[in-house]
């Protein structure tokens, strides 16, 4: 147990599939941290879905949370991402990000975040192998390729009419580029593109694709990469949230076990 002066706050930026997991587990307890607020778009909303939490968060609205909590984690849609990164980052605060596409095109953030001694977490989301591209890129990577496979249903309403993807009787590639145009081109689908774009090659390099696949249940991410000390292939297939399938439901997890490393004594991988 840390004591009272080591203990982190924590406010969580959105409760929808991502969010509700991330504040349900801190207020189920994490080793030093502290879930203190919650926000989220309808905050009458918000208060019933809290109000099983024993911790008793203060329920807030979006431009209240910043300043409540030493670590926010943003779990909102993209578009907000900003409106929340930046008074938390401005206060040398915390931010743990889900909506990473939108880190792809706020690196002055990231700037400003080392400036005032804050710190910046993208956690590995819906993908896995960061681990291991982390530590390619240390010896000196030469092609990263990621290729997201996901079911019509997956896709918002705007893309699947733009895409005509519920009729489609067979898999179709929607996407081929670079990280920065397919998190352009789909931000609520490969926020993972950002993340391992990031993590590896950098966001112009990074290779990715996008299929809309009628067969696969799930969604899938396959990782390639080869460094100078070898090659490495990941293969993810994760189950869609019940609450929203556009998110795998592994993300929300992701995000909590990145949390407990805030304040954990022994780290395991890098
Ligand atoms: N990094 C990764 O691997 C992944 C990232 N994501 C991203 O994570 C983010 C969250 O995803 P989900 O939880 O599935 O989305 P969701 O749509 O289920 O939840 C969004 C939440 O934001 C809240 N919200 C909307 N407007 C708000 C406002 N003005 N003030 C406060 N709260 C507001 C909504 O009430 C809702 O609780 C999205 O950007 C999504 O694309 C999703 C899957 C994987
Ligand atoms: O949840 C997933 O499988 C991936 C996803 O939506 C994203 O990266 O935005």
């Amino acid at each position: 147990m840390k004591d009272q002066a080591d203990r982190l706050s924590v406010g969580v930026a959105g409760l929808g599939a991502v969010g509700m997991k991330v504040a349900a587990a801190l207020d189920e307890g994490i080793d030093g941290l502290d879930l203190v607020a919650v926000s989220a778009r309808d905050v009458e909303r918000a208060r019933k879905r809290a109000s099983g939490f024993s911790t008793s968060p203060a329920v807030l609205t979006l431009d209240e949370l910043p300043g409540r909590a030493k670590v926010i984690v943003e779990c909102l849609p993209p578009e907000l991402f900003r409106r929340i990164a930046e008074p938390v980052v401005n206060r040398g605060d915390v931010l743990v990000v889900a909506s990473v596409g939108a880190l792809l095109s706020a690196n002055d953030l990231v700037v400003l975040a080392h400036r005032l001694g804050g710190r910046v977490f993208a956690p590995s989301g819906a993908v896995a192998g960061l681990d291991g591209l982390a530590a390619a890129a240390e010896a000196g990577l030469e092609d990263v390729t990621l290729v997201t496979r996901k079911p019509p249903s997956a896709f918002t309403p705007e893309i699947m009419r733009q895409l005509d993807t519920m009729n489609l009787t067979a898999p179709r590639r929607v996407f081929a580029g670079n990280a920065v145009e397919a998190v352009k081109a789909f931000p609520q689908n490969v926020n993972v593109a950002a993340t391992v774009s990031l993590a590896g090659f950098g966001p112009e390099r990074t290779r990715v694709e996008v299929w809309c696949d009628p067969d696969v249940p799930n969604n899938r991410h396959e990782l390639n990469f080869r460094s100078a000390v070898g090659e490495v292939r990941v293969e993810v297939s994760n189950l869609p949230d019940p609450e929203n399938p556009r998110s795998s439901a592994a993300t929300g997890y992701s995000i909590v076990a990145c949390l407990r490393k805030l304040s954990a004594t022994l780290c395991i991988g890098s």
